[in-house]
């Protein structure tokens, strides 16, 4: 059933987003997850989490919120029957707004190069216990020719 009203590429202003905080007449939740306009007025209230954990980011970007719950890729796919738009390109950068795409790929910790190019200790702790393998292997053998 496409309408216009279904066009979920519409180009959004952030200050268009901002209107739609709640304490506006027309009532309207909407809220960016990276760099796409969700209106979540009607989900709110079956939001498995709770009405006022998305309220508080009403007219916000709440992409940050959204990756610390750790949603499920269905919670993710779910995002999808309440996209209006898009973000406009220069609002993407403002302070406070997240761009990328919004696919199951793109969950944090979720892709295997999250893991390789993440500079955590673990990548440094691998090499550095190589190091001190080789080491002793070294030392071992030195001994050994001795
Ligand atoms: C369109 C947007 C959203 C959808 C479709 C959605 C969907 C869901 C779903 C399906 C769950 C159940 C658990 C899961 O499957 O992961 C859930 C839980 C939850 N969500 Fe959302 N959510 C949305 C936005 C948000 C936002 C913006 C926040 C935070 C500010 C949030 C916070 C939570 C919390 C705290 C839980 C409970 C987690 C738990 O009990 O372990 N959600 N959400």
């Amino acid at each position: 059933m496409a309408s216009a009203g279904d066009d979920k590429n519409r180009v959004i202003s952030l200050s268009e987003v901002e209107k739609n905080n709640l304490s506006d007449p027309n009532g309207n939740c909407w809220i960016v997850l990276r760099g796409k306009v969700y209106d979540v007025t009607t989900f709110l209230t079956e939001h498995p989490g709770g009405e006022e954990v998305i309220k508080e980011h009403a007219g916000k970007d709440a992409t940050d919120a959204f990756d610390d719950v750790g949603h499920s890729k269905d919670a993710l796919q779910m995002t999808d029957d309440y996209q209006i738009g898009v973000l406009a390109e220069t609002d993407k950068n403002k302070p406070g707004t997240k761009t990328g795409k919004n696919t199951v790929g793109d969950v944090p910790g979720d892709s295997w190069k999250d893991i390789v190019f993440s500079p955590t200790w673990t990548n440094f702790l691998i090499p550095a216990a190589i190091g001190i393998a080789v080491y002793f292997i070294y030392k071992g053998a030195t001994r050994l020719f001795a």
